[in-house]
C-alpha cells in the first residue's frame, strides 16, 4: 500500500486506450496551480455549505466572550461558573472530534454534517431559551458537542470532493469561515452589548440562522464520492462524482479513486481498530506524527490567548471604555479573518510547507516582540503611591508597583490619569463576584468617587503598550494565512482513505485538548513568569513548531488525495525533501472504450483496471 502512487496520464489518441508511456500529469510535474483547469460551480457550493460548519465553529468559541459581560451580571456569576461556561464548550469539541472519526466512517460525512447543524441548532434554542446557568451549561456542552464533529468532517468532505488544484484553497475557505464566524461573533457582540436586558439571548441564539441554513442545504447535497466507493456503493460514486465535477469526463479520477481502495483493501490484512492499524502502518504512523504535531503546535502558538487578551491589550493601551475595548476586540478578530483571506489567496501558489513556515516564523518574532512590549511596560511599571488601610490585611498591601499588583489575581490597581501620567494609585483586592470592581475603596461598585478613579485588573498602564499593540497585529498577520488554516488543511489530505476519518478524529482532539489546556493554564503560567516570561515561552515554543515543521512536514500542493500517502512511505523527516520512495507510482489503465453511465454496470464487471508499482522511477 505504501508504494500506491496513482499517476494520471493524457489519451495517447483518439482509440479510447490510455498510453503507458504517456507525458507525466501537468498537475504534479510543474507543481503550479491549474490555471486552465475547469472549476465547477458545484464544488463551490458544497464547500460553501460545509463551511457553514466552519463558520458555527468560530461563531460558537468567540461569541460566549461578549455574551459573559452581560451574563455574569444578570445571573450573577462567578468566576468558576465563567470558567465553566467557557471551557465545557471547547472539553465537549475535543470529545466529540476523537468520537466523531468512528461516526464518520460508519455514517459518512454527510450524514455526520447533517448530525452537527441538527446539534448546532439545538444548542443554539438551548442557550436563548436558557432560564438559569445550569440549562446554559448544557447548552454550551450541546454546541461544543457539534463544534467538534464538524471541526474534523468539514475538512475532510471538502477535500474528497475537491479537484486537487483547488482542493487546499477550498479547505483553507472552511478556516476562513472559522475566523469569519469569530469576527460577525464579535460585531454581534458588539452590538448587543447595548441590550442590557437578555442581550446575551440573541447573542447565543443567533447561531440557530446559519446551522438551519446548514440543515437544509445538506439534505439536498451529496456524500463524498470516495466514502460511497469505500462502502461498495459505486454506481452512486460515480454518479456523484460526475456531478460534482460539472460533468466532465471523470474516468480517470474514479479509477484512480476505486483502484486505490481495491489496492488498500488487499494490504489491509490486519484487523483490529483503525487506530491501532494506523500505529502498525509506518506511513500513516508518520502521517499521524506530522498531523497531530500541526494541530498541537497551532495551539501552543498562542493564538487563543492572543484573541481572549486582545481586550486587555487594547485597554493597556489606554482605551478605558467598556464600549470602546470591545469595537476594538472586533477589529482584532476582523485582522484574524482578513488576514485568513491571505491564505485562501496563497495557498495554490506557495504551497502548504512553504505558507506554514513563512507563517510560523513571523509569528515566533512577533511573541517576542509582544513579549518585549511586556518586558518594558513591567520595568516602567507604574508605582504605588497610596497604601490604603486594609481591612481585609490582604497581599495586596504589599505590592510596590502596579506589575506585582495585577499579577495577583487577588488584587487590581486602583489610579488616576493625567494624559499618560499615572498618580494617586493604590493596589486593592478584587471584589469576588465581580473582577469589575474593587471589593472595597475608591474603585470599589456604587462609590461615586468625584475625580473618577481607574480600575485596571489583569493589566497596567503603560507607555510602551503600543509596541503590544503592533506586536498584536503583527501576530494576527502573520499567524492567520498560516499556522491557522494550514494544519486542518493539511490535515485533511495526509491520510489514505481507510485511515482519513480517525487520522482527522486524532488530530482535530489534539488541537482542541492542547486549546483548553493552553486557555486554562494562561493566567498561572503569567503569574509564574509574568506576561513577558510567558510570551516568552510561547516564542520558544512557537520555534520549536518551526522546526518541526522544517524537518517533517512534505508539500501536499497539487497531488491527488491517493497520492499523498507516499510521501511519507520514507523517513519521517526528509525536510521536505521527497522521500526515494515516493519516485514509485502505480499506473492505471483502462481497457475498455466505453465508459458511459448507461452501461455503467456492465463496464465495471467487464472493465479491467490493471495496476502496476514502477519502482524507484525517476521523479518525471
Ligand atoms: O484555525 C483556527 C483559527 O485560527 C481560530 O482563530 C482559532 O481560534 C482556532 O483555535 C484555530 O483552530
Amino acid at each position: 500500500m505504501s508504494n500506491l502512487m496513482a499517476s494520471r496520464r493524457q489519451k495517447a489518441g483518439d482509440d479510447g486506450e490510455r498510453s503507458l508511456i504517456g507525458p507525466p500529469s501537468r498537475h504534479v510535474d510543474e507543481n503550479l496551480p491549474d490555471r486552465d483547469a475547469p472549476k465547477p460551480l458545484f464544488v463551490y457550493l458544497l464547500a460553501f455549505f460545509s463551511a457553514l460548519g466552519g463558520f458555527l465553529f468560530g461563531y460558537d468559541t468567540g461569541v460566549v466572550s461578549g455574551a459573559m459581560i452581560l451574563l455574569k451580571k444578570e445571573m450573577n456569576l462567578n468566576a468558576l461558573w465563567q470558567e465553566l461556561l467557557v471551557s465545557s464548550t471547547v472539553g465537549a469539541a475535543a470529545l466529540s472530534a476523537l468520537s466523531g472519526g468512528y461516526l464518520n466512517g460508519w455514517l459518512g460525512r454527510r450524514i455526520c454534517i447533517l448530525v452537527a447543524s441538527f446539534i448546532f441548532t439545538v444548542g443554539g434554542i438551548i442557550l436563548s431559551l436558557a432560564p438559569d446557568k445550569v440549562v446554559l451549561l448544557v447548552g454550551r456542552i450541546t454546541v461544543g458537542l457539534g463544534i467538534g464533529i464538524a471541526s474534523m468532517t468539514v475538512p475532510v468532505y471538502i477535500a474528497e470532493v475537491s479537484p486537487p488544484h483547488l482542493r487546499g484553497q477550498l479547505v483553507t475557505i472552511n478556516s476562513l469561515f472559522i475566523t469569519g464566524g469569530q469576527f460577525i461573533a464579535s460585531v454581534i457582540d458588539g452590538a448587543f452589548s447595548y441590550v442590557r436586558q437578555d442581550g446575551w439571548r440573541y447573542m447565543l441564539g443567533l447561531s440557530c440562522l446559519p446551522s438551519v441554513l446548514q440543515f437544509f442545504g445538506f439534505i439536498f447535497l451529496p456524500e463524498s464520492p470516495r466514502w460511497l466507493l469505500q462502502k461498495g456503493r459505486s454506481l452512486e460514486a460515480h454518479q456523484v462524482l460526475s456531478q460534482i465535477r460539472g460533468g466532465q469526463n471523470i474516468d480517470e479520477e474514479y479509477d484512480t479513486i476505486r483502484a486505490s481502495i481495491e489496492e488498500e483493501e488487499k494490504d489491509l490484512n490486519g484487523g483490529g481498530p483503525v487506530i491501532f492499524r494506523i500505529l502498525r502502518h509506518s506511513p500513516t504512523r508518520r502521517a499521524l506524527i506530522v498531523g497531530c504535531g500541526l494541530q498541537m503546535f497551532q495551539q501552543l502558538s498562542g493564538i487563543n490567548t492572543v484573541m481572549y487578551y486582545s481586550a486587555t491589550i487594547v485597554q493597556m493601551a489606554g482605551v478605558r471604555d467598556d464600549k470602546q475595548a470591545i469595537w476594538l476586540a472586533a477589529a482584532t478578530s476582523a485582522t484574524n479573518f482578513v488576514f485568513t483571506l491571505l491564505g485562501v489567496w496563497l495557498v495554490e501558489k506557495v504551497g502548504r510547507r512553504k505558507l506554514t513556515l513563512g507563517s510560523l516564523l513571523g509569528t515566533g518574532l512577533s511573541l517576542a516582540l509582544l513579549a518585549v512590549g511586556f518586558l518594558l511596560s513591567a520595568q516602567n511599571s507604574p508605582p504605588i503611591t497610596l497604601h490604603p488601610l486594609d481591612p481585609q490585611n490582604s497581599t495586596c498591601r504589599t505590592y510596590g508597583s502596579c506589575e506585582g499588583c495585577m499579577l495577583d489575581p487577588d488584587c487590581g490597581f486602583c489610579f488616576l490619569e493625567n494624559g499618560t501620567n499615572v498618580y494617586d494609585s493604590s493596589c486593592v483586592p478584587v471584589n469576588q463576584s465581580s473582577t469589575d470592581h474593587a471589593a472595597w475603596g475608591r474603585c470599589s461598585n456604587g462609590t461615586e468617587a468625584s475625580d473618577n478613579p481607574i480600575w485596571a485588573y489583569n493589566y497596567c498602564p503603560s507607555s510602551y503598550s503600543w509596541i503590544v499593540l503592533f506586536g498584536l497585529i503583527l501576530y494576527l498577520a502573520f499567524f492567520a494565512p498560516g499556522m491557522g488554516p494550514m494544519p486542518w488543511t493539511v490535515n485533511s489530505e495526509i491520510y489514505p482513505l481507510w485511515a482519513r476519518s480517525t487520522g482527522n478524529a486524532c488530530s482535530a482532539g489534539v488541537n482542541w485538548i492542547f486549546n483548553v489546556l493552553v486557555s486554562l493554564t494562561f493566567l498561572h503560567v503569567a503569574e509564574f513568569l509574568t506576561y513577558y516570561g510567558a510570551f516568552f515561552l510561547y516564542t520558544g515554543l512557537a520555534m520549536l513548531g518551526l522546526i518541526f515543521v522544517l524537518g517533517c512536514l512534505p508539500e501536499t500542493k497539487g497531488l491527488q488525495l491517493e497520492e499523498i500517502e507516499n510521501l511519507f512511505a520514507g523517513q519521517l523527516c526528509s525536510c521536505g525533501e521527497p522521500s526515494p520512495n515516493s519516485n514509485r507510482h502505480v499506473q492505471y489503465i483502462r481497457h475498455d472504450l466505453e465508459f458511459s453511465q448507461a452501461n455503467y454496470g456492465a463496464v465495471e464487471s467487464d472493465s479491467a483496471i490493471a495496476y502496476i508499482t514502477v519502482s524507484n522511477a525517476s521523479r518525471y
